[in-house]
């Protein structure tokens, strides 16, 4: 049983990624709720209203996925529910929360954590963490173009992303659930270039053989159909 998760900031390649992965390596892939999120384009519109209903959907969803995940077998999940943290402190600095809404907010992030411990499996094997830059990151939001996200929607966005990047560095350094390993979403186009894509696969798949996570009947697939 093999539970890999993904990390990384807006626009990184998280979902793209996991359906990748998942194809590869043949196991299940959790998504993330965006498109069927209602909160998500009202935090946008009104963050200080929003973040903190948002971040109680997120933690809910994420709790639900993870759980299933450690249930299940082989899976691959497209954020971590241990990136929950960081986007609502950010929010909270930026003066997004009440203090009481902080206290609540750690307070049940606690007791869910707590009941993690309590599954079978109670860590994932390996986070892969895909780092980009600023200027990366803007290009794939621009791609994927949800329209709140946009840098024209609220001029306020550029420094919102620029303190999210900021926030990632420390986080990643400081995370220690599982193995971690970090792929370089600048330089490697996993999506359109196919030798990219393999070396990512690769390097994946050479740290869970590594730590032997990688399951004995998988073989490697000949060719994956990527969904642009
Ligand atoms: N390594 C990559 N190279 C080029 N385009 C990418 C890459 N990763 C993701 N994309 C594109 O960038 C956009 C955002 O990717 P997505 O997987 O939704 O990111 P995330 O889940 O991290 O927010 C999508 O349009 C996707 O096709
Ligand atoms: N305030 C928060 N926003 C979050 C959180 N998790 C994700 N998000 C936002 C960021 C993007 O607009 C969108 C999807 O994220 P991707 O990284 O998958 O593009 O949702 C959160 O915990 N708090």
């Amino acid at each position: 049983m093999t539970v890999i998760v993904l990390s990384g900031p807006i626009g990184a390649g998280k979902s793209s990624l996991t359906g990748i992965l998942s194809k590869y390596l043949g196991t299940k892939p959790f998504y993330e709720s965006v498109d069927d999120n209602p909160v998500l384009p009202l935090f946008y519109a009104d963050p200080k209203k929003y973040a903190f209903l948002l971040q109680v959907y997120f933690l809910n969803t994420r709790f639900h996925s993870i759980k299933d995940a450690l249930t299940e077998d082989n899976n691959v999940l497209d954020r971590s529910i241990y990136e929950d943290a960081l986007f609502f402190q950010m929010n909270a600095d930026i003066g997004r929360a009440t203090s009481e809404e902080v206290d609540t907010y750690y307070e049940l992030l606690h007791n869910m954590m707590n009941e993690l411990e309590r599954m079978p499996k109670k860590n994932p094997d390996l986070l892969v963490h895909i780092n980009v830059s600023y200027d990366t990151m803007i290009k794939r939001i621009k791609k994927r173009g949800r329209p709140y996200e946009q840098l024209s929607y609220d001029s306020t966005l550029e420094d919102y992303y620029k303190r999210l990047l900021r926030y990632y560095k420390p986080w990643y350094e400081n995370y220690d659930y599982s193995p971690k390993m970090e792929i370089d979403g600048d330089k490697l186009d996993f999506m359109a270039n196919p030798a990219d894509r393999q070396v990512v696969l690769n390097q994946i798949t050479d740290k869970l053989k590594e730590m032997g996570k990688l399951p004995e009947d998988w073989k490697k697939p000949t060719d994956i159909q990527i969904e642009a």
